[in-house]
């Protein structure tokens, strides 16, 4: 076991097994991984509908295996909308069980029911890219993208299973066992030393599979699904990648004349030209040319969708009428921009019963429908308690006082700004929202009460 992740370190101040089963119940199974088995619970007091993975402890890791400290260690330390958030830890004498948000399904499930439209897998993908630019930004590699680890709930996506990551600033040797198969980056299949763009070559695959509904790289051993790239790809060579023969798997692997890259012939079938570009950029082979997350993100094919966000809060309290009144004012307002931006809706719901039962909350959400609809934007809704979640995680040490000030934040009109003086507000409780809110990738917050 390495230093940094030592059981003790963990394990001081984290809930025992027995306090587990009394905190939570555990309803259904929710998925079967390598390592353990995932539920859907539910937190006793809160109601809250959870996730808890169960990680079994291995002899030869004699305690908690790496891999669930890995994933323990990453996800306590990021907050992003796109990632799957961590809520809680618990470990037992053999076992080590961590408490996640519920998301209602992975995106595997979701293709074996499901075909996507070309706009409902452009937002997926945005928000894939968005996860993958945060976590490449701090120097995480997931290195384990695909379907089964992109959590879908209703077109709101997280990823998942940080079990395979890595944090490139801690200088650990890399291993070549990263990754399945089918979405394995050729770099990793020919031995070369890899980083982030492993994740982007996967994210293409999956681009792909959610317009195809299946998967061109897919073969039945690692050798067949490299062999699968070569057709579609082309054969790596020294002209569209300097230093690729000399690659300790090249010669292995490569013994076959050289074949040209058909992949946008294979694309062109269904896919406008920009929408082709970027597939061709994400799948390009050499790494060194393959384009980033950050770098896709502002891709054309993008254009408009990651311009603005808005986050806009209803009260429960609102009745109907007014609040059929304000979106109708909102609509009116934001019609003309709604090409350019794409709308967040930040519902206030106390509780998932509210969420689920209230007539005014079911009006906000057929009202993102529409904008939805009208502009093929995507919409998020996240509650407060997220909001607080996240404001906890960066250490803030609200005061109840503190908190309850945020709740009681305004937003004055659709000018975005939030009148401090007007509603009394301490500065630095501003200051902390607002930097909440850029962790979500929201600039403006449109906020009732
Ligand atoms: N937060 C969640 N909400 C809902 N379902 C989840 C959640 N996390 C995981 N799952 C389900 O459980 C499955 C397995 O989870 P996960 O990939 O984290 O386990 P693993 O043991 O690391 O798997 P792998 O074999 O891919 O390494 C997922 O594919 C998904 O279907």
């Amino acid at each position: 076991m390495t230093q940094e992740f030592s059981f003790q370190r963990i394990s001081t101040s984290q809930m025992q097994t027995v306090e587990l089963k009394k905190k939570y119940i555990l309803q259904k199974i929710l998925g079967y991984g390598q390592y353990g088995t995932v539920y859907k619970g539910v937190n006793q007091r809160t109601q809250e509908t959870v996730a808890i993975k169960e990680l079994r402890h291995s002899y030869k890791d004699q305690g908690i295996n790496v891999q669930a400290l890995r994933e323990i260690e990453i996800l306590k330390s990021i907050q992003c909308q796109q990632i799957v958030s961590f809520k809680d830890l618990a470990c037992g004498e053999n076992r080590t069980f961590i408490i996640m948000e519920y998301m209602e399904e992975d995106l595997l499930t979701a293709l074996k029911r499901d075909t996507f439209s070309e706009q409902q897998a452009k937002m997926i993908m945005l928000q894939v890219l968005q996860g993958l630019a945060y976590l490449h930004n701090k120097g995480i590699i997931h290195r384990d993208i695909k379907p089964n680890n992109i959590l879908n709930k209703n077109l709101e996506i997280k990823i998942c299973d940080l079990g395979m990551a890595q944090n490139l600033k801690k200088l650990k040797p890399q291993t070549p066992r990263i990754q399945n198969h089918s979405y394995r980056a050729p770099e990793v299949f020919l031995g070369q030393k890899y980083c982030s763009k492993v994740d982007v070559w996967s994210a293409g695959v999956l681009f792909i599979q959610l317009l195809f509904k299946s998967n061109p790289f897919q073969g039945s051993s690692e050798h067949s699904c490299f062999q699968q790239i070569l057709k579609y790809c082309g054969t790596p060579q020294e002209e569209n990648w300097n230093g690729v023969t000399s690659l300790i798997n090249y010669s292995t692997l490569i013994k076959e004349d050289p074949q040209p890259r058909i992949l946008q012939t294979l694309l062109e079938k269904k896919m406008s030209p920009l929408l082709i570009n970027l597939i061709d950029s994400m799948l390009t082979l050499d790494p060194s040319q393959r384009i980033t997350a950050q770098d896709a993100l502002q891709h054309p094919y993008f254009c408009g969708m990651n311009i603005e966000r808005y986050f806009i809060l209803i009260n429960p309290y609102y009745t109907d009428a007014l609040i059929k009144q304000m979106l109708a004012e909102k609509k009116a307002k934001l019609n003309n921009k709604l090409k350019q931006m794409s709308l967040t809706i930040l519902m206030e719901t106390k509780s998932l019963q509210f969420r689920k039962s209230s007539k005014k909350a079911k009006i906000a959400f057929d009202y993102s429908l529409i904008l939805f609809s009208l502009n093929s934007v995507y919409q998020i809704i996240i509650s407060f308690p997220q909001v607080f979640h996240n404001l906890q995680q960066q250490k803030q040490n609200l005061s109840t006082t503190s908190r309850n000030q945020i709740q009681r934040l305004y937003v004055i009109d659709l000018n975005h700004k939030i009148d401090i003086k007007e509603y009394n507000l301490e500065q630095s409780i501003v200051l902390a929202f607002l930097e909440n809110l850029s962790t979500l990738n929201c600039q403006y917050c449109i906020f009732h009460q």
